[in-house]
């Protein structure tokens, strides 16, 4: 599990009542157990902590080490501690008047002959190489004969990688949490991974930290936050236009509608912003998949289906579109039924409610749990991203499998699946599939929560997309 991954964890399992303070708690008396397995009591154990929480997680462990002979050694001034979790450890070190210093600068660590080290320095949180005080403390623990305890990575190796961008603490036992991270498959220490008590509800539940992925690597992104093209309308008008806007609305940088002529005009009133490109006629038929497909790789991500209808030549549109495309889609609507023998290349994801996962050949069942299950080996059979719509949604690629509880019974109003096409259209640009369409039904059914909280049960679709925006970047409850 990667160190983004990671962070969602945790946050996913703060908002489900598991403070990350008692991650903490754990994490520290694991580390403690092995320093028990590797030496005996009495011995004398140095603490080499960094001011971030992985040093937090060693101040617990001197806490559970009370038979051993153990200093900690802060590398830098409390005050600089980065974490109120971590520095409320240190605090409660000082109150139980443990041998804990801090020390100003490198020269002025002095470790003695300690029997084990531990190497708290750095965590997940390291970026580039050591720097001071860290990188001498380093050398000064490779000086020891000691046995070396790293805390979740040794520090100076990158948990997702495993680079060493300088030096990096050379450990001989490495106790890491919850999960093993790719970084420590190649090392040659022997790792424990312990389990901290994140409930697995944390990594089944779509919860706020998903959306820490939001705001996931800003180099590689650019601020660009993707071009949508929304395939829709014909029998229909406001669905298109509901989907275009709830694009915008979650983030896409612009968004285009091609839809027929009989009904551009009436998409363009909806919203000044989007950019109507509109084919002939009434309705969308085979002719007019050259054209889409030209206008299709201007884009990141497709939205095919919102109001399109399900007359014979637009299905067969829609199939000989995705026979060509090999982009991202999300496929909604009548489109849905076109996917189980579609011949495609392209990376979709669907997000049909339960009947149109019916007529997909998809089977459901009452009991979420059994509907996950079921939803999953569908997608593994389409190998595609599936996004089934319910009080629960459920969503999974076949490998990895989540489930959604956001939103009330005042969004079975028409249009909500529209705005939900048009969230995961903005997200697919940016994420991988599953995670797109977990942010997205996220999102959406809290945009209905919110958007019921004033409006009750007379809550329409656009106000979802007006709350789409708290409801992706907004404060959440703590
Ligand atoms: N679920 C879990 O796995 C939990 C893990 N925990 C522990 O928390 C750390 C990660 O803590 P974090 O505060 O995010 O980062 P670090 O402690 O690793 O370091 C942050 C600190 O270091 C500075 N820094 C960054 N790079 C360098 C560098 N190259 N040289 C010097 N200093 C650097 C940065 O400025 C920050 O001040 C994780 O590893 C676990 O140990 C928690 O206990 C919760 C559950
Ligand atoms: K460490």
């Amino acid at each position: 599990m990667g160190v983004q991954d990671q962070a969602v964890l945790d946050e996913n399992a703060e908002a489900l009542g598991v403070p990350r303070k008692q991650l903490m708690e754990s994490s520290g008396n694991a580390v403690a157990r092995v320093v028990r397995d590797v030496a005996e009591s009495g011995s004398a154990v140095a603490i080499v902590a960094g001011r971030g929480n992985n040093g937090g997680d060693a101040f617990v462990t001197a806490r559970f080490l009370n038979a051993y002979d153990v200093t900690v050694n802060l590398l830098g001034r409390a005050e600089t501690i980065t974490t109120d979790i971590a520095r409320e450890n240190w605090d409660a070190l000082q109150r139980a008047e443990v041998d804990a210093r801090e020390v100003r600068d490198s020269t002025g660590l002095d470790l003695g002959d300690p029997d084990v080290v531990i190497d708290a320095m750095l965590g997940t949180g390291v970026t580039g190489a050591l720097r001071e005080p860290e990188a001498t403390a380093a050398e000064r623990i490779a000086e020891t004969d000691a046995t070396v305890v790293a805390v979740d990575v040794p520090s100076g190796i990158d948990a997702d990688t495993g680079e060493v961008a300088g030096a990096a603490v050379d450990a001989d036992h490495v106790v890491t949490f919850h999960d093993q991270k790719p970084g420590l498959v190649e090392l040659d220490a022997d790792v424990t991974v312990a389990d901290i008590g994140i409930p697995d509800a944390a990594e089944r539940f779509v919860e706020r930290g998903d959306l820490l992925r939001l705001s996931r690597d800003p180099q590689s992104h650019k601020g660009d936050h993707g071009e949508v093209l929304v395939i829709g309308g014909g029998p229909y008008t406001g669905a298109p236009a509901l989907t275009a806007q709830a694009a915008f609305r979650a983030g896409a940088d612009l968004v285009r509608v091609a839809c027929p002529s009989s009904v551009a005009r009436e998409v363009q009133s909806f919203s000044e912003g989007i950019i109507v490109r509109p084919f002939t006629g009434d309705l969308l038929e085979p002719g007019h998949v050259d054209q889409l497909l030209d206008r299709a790789v201007e884009n990141d991500v497709v939205v095919i289906g919102p109001g399109l209808g399900n007359a014979t030549g637009t299905l067969e549109a829609v199939r000989e579109f995705l026979a060509e495309f090999d982009g991202r889609a999300v496929i909604d609507a009548d489109a849905l039924q076109v996917v189980p023998d579609a011949d495609t290349d392209a990376t979709l994801l669907c997000t049909p409610h339960q009947g149109e996962l019916r007529t997909m050949g998809g089977e459901t069942d009452d009991d979420w749990e059994t509907r996950a299950e079921l939803v999953a080996d569908f997608a593994a059979d389409l190998d595609q991203t599936l996004l089934v719509k319910g009080a629960y949604d459920v969503i999974s690629d076949g490998g990895r499998t989540r489930v959604n509880r956001t939103g009330n019974p005042g969004m079975t109003v028409g249009g909500t699946g529209d705005v939900l096409a048009g969230a995961s259209g903005a997200l697919l640009a940016t994420q991988k599939p599953i995670h797109a369409g977990a942010i997205a039904a996220y999102a959406n059914g809290r945009a209905g929560d919110l958007a019921v909280e004033e409006f009750g049960h007379g809550l329409v679709a656009p106000d979802l997309v007006d709350a789409l925006p708290t409801a992706l970047w907004g404060e959440t409850d703590e």
